[in-house]
């Protein structure tokens, strides 16, 4: 018997911004009635890694008298890049989408992050229904509004704010996920444990089996806390000017890894770097105590996650890091714990302090893992 699905409501500051993130099992026939009646067009972009689960979704739509069609986009951080939303800009316009028309998004992050951004961009704005296919685009990307793409310069350097219409977190797409790219995604499950559940920290420890399992019920209740943190957030603060900025604890140096390593790392591989480094900037500077320090080292190895990073980079890290969207000026900004689940703001003027922490995670070259396929 499938159990019933799980509703998490996101609500904004305008009733226009509230929806629904439904998690559970075969979830399309729910595609419809999430769009809306209004709509007629829908472009559905998904990689060309999921041609098959693109194709499903358009013909479902097609089936119910919709005008559906497809865009298939280069795979993972190659999609999230002008040309491509360039493409999609050029499919809506010869298919005559009005504002009333809508994207569907099918993938990982990278495609729920790019489909987002041209949904926020077409005509200054049209519905976008994501139905994220990775862990990490269950837990984090499809939710929140948040959408980009990437400049040569770094990572969501362009983008906006556009909550979704909806998010189906359909688990069965969990079977085909790789599992390096499951185990991605749990970087960004256990910052929601560190940041403000650390129930999630409690299962991931006690169930080291399940968590590699997809189809587990200890994943769905992962996924399930993951968004309910989320949302929770968003909802309170949609366009960060506060507390959404400790979603993005351990990022300001993860961000910077991806863009040293041109994007071959995972987003959440760079992540669980990240946030053993903004651990040890708050054991650095008196913040964290040790114990809660040395756990992020400890859930994030077990799970085969990499905790360090080579230490000939720091100069170009730090270079990267200026560009984080949390720095004021001259000035760096992290997220840091003043003990679990208490993330808070710390300036950071003296890049000394910095060097410090990285030296607690430094490594020879060769001896970063790479969470890459
Ligand atoms: N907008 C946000 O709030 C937010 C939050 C977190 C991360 N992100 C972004 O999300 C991206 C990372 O997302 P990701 O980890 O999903 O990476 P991804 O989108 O690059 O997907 C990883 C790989 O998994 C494959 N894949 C996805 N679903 C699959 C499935 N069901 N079966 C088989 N293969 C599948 C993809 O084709 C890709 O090769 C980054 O660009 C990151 O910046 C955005
Ligand atoms: O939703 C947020 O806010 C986050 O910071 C979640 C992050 O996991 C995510 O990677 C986000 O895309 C990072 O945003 P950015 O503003 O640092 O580009
Ligand atoms: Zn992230």
């Amino acid at each position: 018997m499938p159990s019933e699905p799980t509703i998490i409501p996101v609500t904004g500051s305008n009733p226009a911004e509230n929806y629904d993130v439904v998690v559970g099992n075969g979830l399309l026939g729910r595609l419809p009635d999430m769009l809306g009646e209004r709509v007629r067009r829908v472009l559905v972009i998904h990689p060309r890694a999921l041609r098959t689960t693109g194709d499903t979704v358009r013909d479902e739509l097609a089936a119910t008298g919709l005008t559906a069609v497809t865009a298939e986009i280069p795979d993972a951080e190659e999609g999230k890049h002008i040309q491509v939303a360039s493409f999609c800009w050029q499919v809506l316009g010869q298919n005559d989408f009005t504002r009333s028309d809508a994207i569907v998004a099918v993938g990982g992050g990278a495609v729920t992050d790019v489909a987002g951004f041209v949904a926020a961009t077409w005509l200054r704005g049209i519905k976008v229904v994501h139905i994220p296919t990775s862990l990490l685009g269950m837990v984090d990307a499809a939710v929140g509004g948040k959408t980009a793409i990437n400049t040569a310069e770094g990572k969501n350097l362009v983008g906006a704010f556009h909550p979704p219409a909806g998010v189906l977190a359909d688990l069965d797409a969990l079977a085909t996920l790789p599992k390096n790219e499951l185990l991605s995604g749990m970087a960004e499950v256990i910052k929601c444990g560190f940041i403000a559940d650390p129930a999630i920290l409690d299962l991931v420890e006690a169930n080291p089996e399940a968590v590699a399992d997809g189809a587990s019920d200890v994943v769905r209740e992962l996924v399930e806390r993951s968004i309910g943190v989320k949302a929770e957030i968003v909802s309170s603060d949609l366009r960060e000017s506060g507390r959404r900025e400790f979603l993005n604890y351990g990022h300001t140096l993860g961000h910077s890894i991806e863009l040293a390593e041109r994007y071959q790392w995972r987003h959440g591989a760079a992540v669980s770097v990240g946030l053993v480094f903004a651990a040890e900037l708050g054991r650095t500077v008196g913040r964290l105590d040790d114990a809660t320090a040395d756990r992020h080292k400890e859930i994030l190895s077990s799970l085969g996650l990499p905790v360090t990073y080579r230490k000939d980079r720091w100069s170009a890290l730090l270079d990267g890091m200026r560009r984080d969207k949390k720095s004021r000026g001259d000035l760096l900004r992290f997220v840091v714990l003043d003990g679990l689940a208490k993330p808070s703001m710390l300036e950071v003027p003296d890049t000394s302090l910095l060097f410090a922490a990285y030296q607690e995670i430094a490594s020879e070259p060769q001896g970063g893992i790479r969470l890459s396929l």
